[in-house]
């Protein structure tokens, strides 16, 4: 009673404190002057309605503050010109100026010759921001995105509004006093856009955010080759409206972004925004990850705004946002306009001699062969996937091989989706703690403890080449199975994790896979290989307590993002930092009109309740594909069938999103 009493108490104050006037005005509308309109701003929305001498009742207009993505002061002038992006000399124009580095170095040259060029600039007509005919005229613009009904359509989408006010005569006469008022709307309505529970002596204060500027990276052939061309007509009008600043470049070749990640002073820039597909993306995650200050670099906010075909961490963010697909570019422009810096889980797969470091999926089979052989269809955008699948449909493969993994609950095998001919080996997990491990923080007994955990950082297993000894950690990070409570009595809910203030991913109460910010920052003169405490050697055996299977199999797919694709849903309870991995698996023996209802049913994420489909959430697993022909696809990037493996890390990354 009492809870519920002050849950109502604290919506109570939260919608009085959303309602609380924190600016009152009078003001004209901009261009057409006519009457004077009273204006209340508050942290939900900024009101407006005519003043009127007579008894007539006029509707209260409002533009919600969620809808706003920026406020600009009424500016004089014409035509709006604004920074294009710096083209790379292959598509310049002969207008750029060359370079005077003196740096010997001729990586580094590259990068920062690169960001001295000038940017190509852009002209917008002057009704499309609205300006004001003279200097004299005082007022601000709103530039929103409220959802609107689509035509013919039940959906929504949001579309754009701008609403001017310009000043009106009575309220104030002198004009720096007009000036002055006009900046004080202005900055409010802006700041209460980035936050709107800013507290209200802020709102006037010279905050700007998000401080320091982005660096765009553009890369011109990804998917139908228009990247730039949206950049250009699409994001860069809203970031002028939102009033971030931005240099923008176009990549020049395959790797470019990569080689900028691992060059350029990370710190000189607020984030990094990727005008692409989910390549580019994972070229700049490895990129930042090879330098030797990783730890604390990876910290950069990434955003990303879809350029490419599939485009599946925009669609993942649009997702976690709430936000609609469709149309993806003004929605993920929208999100980056507003955006909050959010952790995001990464990935380590370790393929022999070399580690990746992975944001969206590993995937092996069908998938993959559907992902990699439709590349030579990626102008017909989103389009090729449906291609790819029918063709490889029509010519289904089986793919020999091993999957080991260690779920976050216990495993039970799919009965259904095992046929007899298939050796199925399943190792249960065992609930002996290891009582003589160096990383066991618990002692005494362990077996009867219901403290079955080892809180331990990541960096405390590695071996001498860099791998963790898998044997060491894994009896008790992920320990699955019948879980005690804290009083030993009793089955705890599997699945039970949170994410801590400190952005720790607790699994459960008694099965603890801490990974703390500080582990991973701190000063690295020298390079330090990301530790992966649950990661055996690739050529040892995996632990005791890692579940096995091997036969035959259609697909295998890990993935930890939401979406794959506009259309396919692969995860849906996946979140940016849950801090696990969804492991799909389809064994041998599907027929093919099982396999296509399975491939239509992605779409909206119904083949996850499919029989034929294996879903178990993992933090760590190995693939040993004995099937040499075919793709494996990470993060859309092909790679050789070979064996590899691969550990969650928990919200190591930073992307621009809404929670
Ligand atoms: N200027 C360039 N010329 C040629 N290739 C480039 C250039 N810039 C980047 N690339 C490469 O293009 C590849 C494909 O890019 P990306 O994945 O972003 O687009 P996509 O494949 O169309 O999209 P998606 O991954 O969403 O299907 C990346 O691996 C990247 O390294």
């Amino acid at each position: 009673m009492t809870l519920a009493w002050s849950h109502d108490f604290l919506g109570f104050k939260m919608a009085a404190l959303m309602d609380q006037v924190l600016l009152e005005g009078e003001f004209m509308l901009f261009p057409k002057k006519k009457g004077i309109y009273k204006l209340t701003l508050t942290r939900r929305g900024l009101y407006y309605s005519p003043v009127s001498n007579s008894n007539t009742v006029y509707e209260e207009k409002c533009i919600l503050i969620s809808d706003i993505v920026g406020c600009r002061c009424l500016e004089k002038g014409g035509n709006v010109t604004l920074q294009g992006a710096i083209l790379p000399s292959s598509i310049s124009s002969p207008s750029l100026p060359t370079s005077n580095s003196t740096d010997s170095n001729p990586k580094t040259k590259d990068a920062k010759v690169y960001l001295q060029k000038e940017p190509e600039l852009l002209t917008f007509p002057s009704n499309y921001f609205l300006r004001a005919p003279d200097s004299d005229t005082y007022g601000f613009v709103v530039y929103a995105y409220p959802f609107k009904k689509k035509l013919f359509s039940s959906k929504t989408s949001r579309s754009r509004l701008v609403v001017a006010f310009e000043m009106a005569h009575s309220s104030v006469d002198l004009l720096e006093e007009k000036k002055k008022e006009t900046l004080k709307w202005q900055k409010a309505i802006s700041l209460l856009a980035r936050d709107p529970h800013i507290a209200k002596e802020d709102t006037s204060s010279s905050v700007q955010t998000p401080q320091g500027k982005l660096l765009v990276l553009i890369n011109p052939h990804s998917g139908p080759g228009k990247a730039y061309t949206i950049f250009k007509s699409e994001i860069v009008p809203m970031l002028y409206e939102a009033n971030i600043p931005y240099t923008a470049v176009i990549t020049d070749h395959a790797g470019h972004a990569s080689e900028l990640m691992k060059e350029i002073c990370l710190s000189d820039w607020y984030g990094v925004v990727i005008v692409s597909g989910d390549g580019l993306i994972f070229e700049t995650i490895n990129g930042i990850m090879q330098r030797d200050d990783w730890a604390s670099s990876i910290n950069v906010p990434i955003g990303c705004l879809p350029g490419g075909s599939g485009n599946a961490l925009c669609c993942s963010i649009n997702y976690a946002a709430g936000e609609p697909l469709d149309p993806m570019v003004l929605h993920s422009t929208f999100i980056l306009a507003k955006h909050h810096v959010v952790p995001m889980d990464l990935v380590i797969v370790q393929i022999p001699n070399r580690s990746i470091f992975s944001f969206l999926s590993v995937t092996w089979g069908i998938m993959a062969d559907i992902d990699y052989e439709s590349e030579r269809y990626r102008n017909l955008g989103e389009a090729r996937f449906t291609l790819g699948a029918i063709k490889r449909i029509v010519s289904l493969r089986t793919y020999r091989g091993r999957i080991s993994f260690l779920p976050v609950a216990e495993y039970t095998p799919n009965e259904m989706m095992k046929p007899k001919k298939v050796l199925t080996k399943v190792r249960r997990f065992s609930l002996r703690s290891r009582s003589n491990s160096k990383n066991t923080l618990d002692n005494g007994d362990s077996e009867s403890s219901p403290r079955l955990t080892t809180k331990r950082s990541f960096n405390t297993e590695i071996s001498e080449n860099g791998l963790a000894d898998g044997n060491q950690p894994c009896g008790e990070v992920g320990l699955v199975g019948t879980r005690k409570t804290e009083d030993g009595s009793g089955d705890m809910t599997p699945n039970a994790q949170r994410v801590d203030s400190d952005n720790m991913i607790i699994l459960s109460e008694t099965q603890e896979l801490r990974v703390e910010k500080e582990t991973y920052s701190g000063k690295k003169s020298d390079f330090s290989p990301v530790p992966t405490p649950l990661l055996p050697p690739l050529n040892q055996d995996v632990p005791d307590n890692w579940v096995q299977l091997e036969g035959g199999f259609v697909l295998i797919a890990a993935v930890y993002q939401t979406h794959l694709g506009s259309d396919m849903l692969a995860a849906p309870e996946a979140h940016l930092c849950d801090g696990h991995i969804n492991l799909m698996m389809v064994r041998e023996g599907i027929s093919r009109n099982a396999l296509l209802n399975l491939f239509l049913s992605f779409g909206q994420g119904g083949h996850v309740h499919s029989p034929y489909v294996e879903s178990v959430k993992v933090l760590a697993f190995r693939l040993e594909p004995e099937t040499k022909t075919g793709n494996i696809m990470i993060d859309g990037e092909r790679f050789e069938p070979c064996s590899l493996q691969a550990q969650i890390l928990p919200g190591l990354a930073r992307v621009m999103a809404i929670k």
